[in-house]
């Protein structure tokens, strides 16, 4: 059975309806998936532009998912008086903010149901969706929470670069307190699980920044080095893991170092996310490691500059939805085979590091 991925819309008011109209204007992508789009097709999508050399794009509109159609393009009815929702390019109000949510909140739910296979959401604004009932930064800890899981990992991956953050959408006046042994264990098991499970790296090596200039230079710029990362790598070197650093940051990626690891962990959002978007923003993807289940997301922003004008470039949505189907595809074959494989003996269970 083809992939069922649910697709959240975004802001109303940014480029999340545009990247996923250009996506599916390709009817190819209906090979990888059956496309579930959450909110309603002729508000979201009947002011673009048809293709003369392609078929229109028609969506199925349904009530609930328990209704889609395999290999079809859906659309799931999701907002409250559909007849108020409108296209606002450019123009974010509560209105958008509100759709958005909406767009999300049952977008997840249909997915922890398993009426979904995955998800990939389109972009919202942080300020625009909060709510009294929504007080998330953004998708990464909203679905965290939803999805009861203890800790996530924001993963940016384009190929065969992956840069992931220890700490994510926080003032950075509060990293250092934030980053301690715990925290940065817990997301270097996550990141190491994540490439071996879902990436098929069965010893994946990875580098950690430093948080100081020149990763505090034996102390003088600065204590984080030694007194939390240095000791956490040496835990997991010793259990046989190949994790590495910390390095300075500032030449890690000039200098074309990343390219000799899996992976690099980040200490903070924008450590980890300037240089990615840097080497690959038209096709990076997010990707939300350490939940039950696939979550994607292109690793652009609303975009209310551009929102309205056709000008947005669908390519990081585009694969956001392909690296979906494939984390999906890959963790089904997984669960069929598990139960052929023999277990460990029971002694070897939970055993620990
Ligand atoms: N996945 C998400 O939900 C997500 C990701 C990043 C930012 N955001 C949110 O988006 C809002 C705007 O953030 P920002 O301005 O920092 O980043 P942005 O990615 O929206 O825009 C940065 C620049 O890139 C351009 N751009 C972005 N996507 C493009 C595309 N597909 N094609 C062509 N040009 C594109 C924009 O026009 C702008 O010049 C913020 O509220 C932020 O929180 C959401
Ligand atoms: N930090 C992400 C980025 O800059 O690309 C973005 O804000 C999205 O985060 P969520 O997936 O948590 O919404």
């Amino acid at each position: 059975m083809l992939p069922r991925i649910g697709i959240s819309v975004g802001d109303l008011a940014g480029i999340g309806p545009e990247v996923i109209y250009k996506t599916f204007l390709d009817p190819r992508l209906l090979k990888f998936c059956t496309p579930v789009v959450y909110g309603t097709a002729a508000v979201l999508f009947d002011d673009f532009p048809a293709d003369p050399d392609l078929e229109p794009l028609r969506f199925r509109q349904v009530r609930e998912a328990a209704d889609i159609a395999p290999g079809k393009h859906n659309a799931v009815s999701c907002w409250e008086g559909d007849d108020d929702v409108q296209l606002t390019p450019g123009q974010p109000s509560a209105a958008s903010g509100a759709a958005a949510r909406q767009s999300l909140l049952a977008a997840a739910r249909d997915l922890k149901a398993g009426l979904l296979d995955g998800l990939v959401t389109a972009p919202i604004s942080k300020e625009n969706t909060q709510a009294d009932d929504f007080r998330f930064p953004g998708h990464t800890e909203f679905l965290t929470s939803f999805f009861g899981a203890k800790e996530s990992l924001m993963l940016l991956v384009a190929d065969e670069l992956r840069v992931a953050t220890v700490t994510g959408h926080i003032p950075l006046k509060d990293v250092p307190a934030r980053l301690t042994k715990e925290l940065l264990l817990a997301k270097l098991r996550i990141l190491l699980a994540s490439l071996k499970n879902d990436f098929g790296i069965e010893k994946p090596k990875i580098a950690v920044l430093g948080l100081n200039p020149h990763a505090g230079e034996n102390g003088l710029l600065g204590t984080e080095e030694a007194a939390v990362v240095s000791p956490v790598l040496q835990q997991l070197q010793q259990s046989g893991h190949l994790t590495y650093g910390p390095y300075p940051a500032d030449g890690y990626f000039g200098t074309g170092q990343y390219q000799q690891f899996d992976a690099t962990l980040s200490l903070y959002h924008d450590q980890g996310l300037i240089p990615f978007k840097t080497l690959a923003f038209e096709r990076g993807v997010n990707y939300t490691a350490g939940l039950p289940v696939v979550r994607t997301s292109p690793d652009h922003g609303t975009a209310y500059g551009i929102a309205g004008q056709f000008k947005a470039d669908e390519t990081s949505f585009r694969e956001a939805l392909y690296l979906a189907c494939e984390l999906v595809r890959y963790r089904q074959a997984e669960a069929e085979i598990k139960p052929l494989i023999p277990g460990p003996a029971p002694r070897d269970r939970g055993r620990r590091e």
